[in-house]
This record gives structure tokens, sequence and C-alpha cells, in this order.
């Protein structure tokens, strides 16, 4: 075995925040104040607080430009920074609608400790499906993607790298994390909805930790209690690097406490260890995307 594991120097305590955002943006981010306050009063060694995918407007195609900001002057950006310094932690800000010249994008911030941006990642895989009598839902109506896979280093713990949501459902961003860039965590801010979420929430997550032999975390909005929005699925999760749920939420709204052990990855690639067995040259180039009309 020669290639090194990634590096995890501590165990990470981390509280999800699974909270539902409504329509009054000031009144979404007094919450996740006092649930952020909340989760240090309770657990006073938290390192890391992360937020759901669009915490801070409702999950609407109609609505990302109304409610985008531009970052890092716009109001959210400032709130979290702010918030990151008072509660000396790191907030994995979820995702908000982000605008750029006439573009918008469904993005995640990271704030270290200080206060200050340290990952910012453009969601890349547009949230488009249409499943009969299920769910339509297109955000390329109104969003732009991101063009880059987004690692980066967690002060003190090692390397994490960041997606959002659909983001999951494509492997090649976490193995770039994982492989490349050595990283120990895949975190997804994600808002999967009561159609998907039974079908592949769980599975997912399971299957990017099982592939690259990490953590993966997952954090929702709480279901809403009015039918007529966009229902999000909840079950904000945690899987270590076996595959298995350490901590998951309901589907209200509610703080999860997960605890990232450091030693788990040697023991899981020793154990079963796929992380060195890999075989490129056997491997064709599997880098073609398919199209609907050659189905
Ligand atoms: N917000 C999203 O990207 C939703 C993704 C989702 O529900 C899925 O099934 O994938």
């Amino acid at each position: 075995m020669s290639a090194a594991a990634p590096l995890l120097a501590k165990k990470l305590k981390v509280a999800l925040l699974q909270l539902a955002a409504g329509a009054n943006k000031a009144a979404n981010l007094k919450k996740v104040e006092e649930y952020a306050t909340q989760a240090l009063s309770a657990h006073k060694d938290v390192d890391l607080i992360m937020l759901p995918e669009c915490f801070n407007s409702p999950y609407a195609v109609e609505k990302f430009r109304e409610y985008s900001e531009q970052i890092p002057q716009g109001e959210t950006s400032q709130f979290l920074s702010a918030l990151a310094k008072k509660l000396n932690v790191i907030i994995v800000g979820g995702s908000i609608p982000e605008i750029e010249g006439d573009k918008v994008y469904n993005t995640s911030l990271t704030f270290n400790a200080s206060g200050k941006i340290i990952a910012k990642h453009r969601k890349v895989h547009l949230f488009d499906i249409d499943i009969p009598n299920g769910i339509t839902f297109k955000e390329s109506v109104t969003l732009s993607p991101g063009n880059k896979a987004t690692s980066f280093q967690l002060p003190a713990f090692g390397q994490v790298g960041l997606g959002i949501c659909y983001d999951i459902r494509f492997p090649e961003l976490a193995a770039i994390s994982a492989r490349k860039n050595n990283a120990f965590a895949m975190l997804y801010p994600g808002a999967f909805n009561t159609t998907t979420g039974p079908l592949h929430w769980h599975l997912l997550a399971r299957a990017r930790a099982i592939d690259n032999e990490i953590f993966v975390v997952l954090c929702s909005p709480a279901r809403d209690p009015d039918p007529s929005v966009y229902q999000a699925y909840g079950h904000s999760l945690v899987v270590d690097p076996y595959g298995k749920v350490i901590a998951e939420a309901g589907e209200g709204e509610e703080i999860v406490y997960c605890e990232l052990d450091p030693e788990l990855i040697p023991k899981v690639r020793e154990g079963i260890p796929v992380t060195f067995q890999r075989r490129f040259d056997v491997y064709d180039d599997v880098g073609v995307t398919a199209k609907v009309s050659d189905l």
C-alpha cells in the first residue's frame, strides 16, 4: 500500500442545522443565528456548523434571482462571516443564490473561525429533472452552473471536498477531492425532495463514502409545513468511511451532532484496500457524456 491516507489531524465535531427557510430573508438569518448559538451552548466543542442548501431563500426557480446577492459584499456573506467570528466556529454556509454580472449561481461559502471565506463552490450540476407523476424542476431556467470542483483545507483538520445537492449524483467530484486532493470528507448542503429523497438520498451518501472510503456529510432543509412549496426531504445525514450512517435527522427542524474520527480512515482502507487496488492500466477512458438522442 503506497498511497498515504488522508490526514484528518483530530476528531472533527460537527453540528448540522436542519432548518426550513421561508420567504422572509431576515427571519431565515435570525433563525440560523439562534440555532447556531444553541448548538454551541449545548456542545461547546463543536468545530464546524453546516447549513442547508438555500437556507436564506425559498428553493424555487422563480425566486433565485430576486433573493440573489453579491459575494462577499451581500447581506448573507457579511452575516455568516460575523457569526463565524462571534461564535469562533467554522461555518459551511449551505448555499445561497449568488449574482455576478447578469448570472445567478447556487453558491456555497465556507468561513473559518475568524470569519474569512476559505472556500466558494458554485453548484456544478444543475438540478434539471422531470419524473412523471413525481417532480419536475429546472434550475437552469434561472441558474448558471459553476465550472470547478472544490476542495480546501479545514484549518487543523485536513482537506475536505464541497458539492451542492445534485452534485452528489456525479461521483467524479468526490473522486477528485478524495483521490487527487486527499480529502477525508465530502460535504454536501442539499435539498432532495419527497420523490427522490426516499429513493436515493441515503444510497448516494453511502455510495460516495464507500467509493472513496471517506466521511460524507449531508445537510438538508427541514420539511416545510406548507404543502404548496418545495418539500425538502430532511434526514440530514453523516456517513462514515465504511458506508455506515452514524447520525441522521428526522423531517422537522433540529440539530444533528456528530464526530468524525480520523482513526477510522486508515482502518477502513487497510481492511478493504480498494483505495490502493485501482487498475488504471485496465480502465478505458470513461469521459464520454451520452446524449438523450443516443437513447
Ligand atoms: N436541490 C437539488 O439539487 C435536488 C437534488 C435532488 O433532489 C436529486 O434527486 O438529485
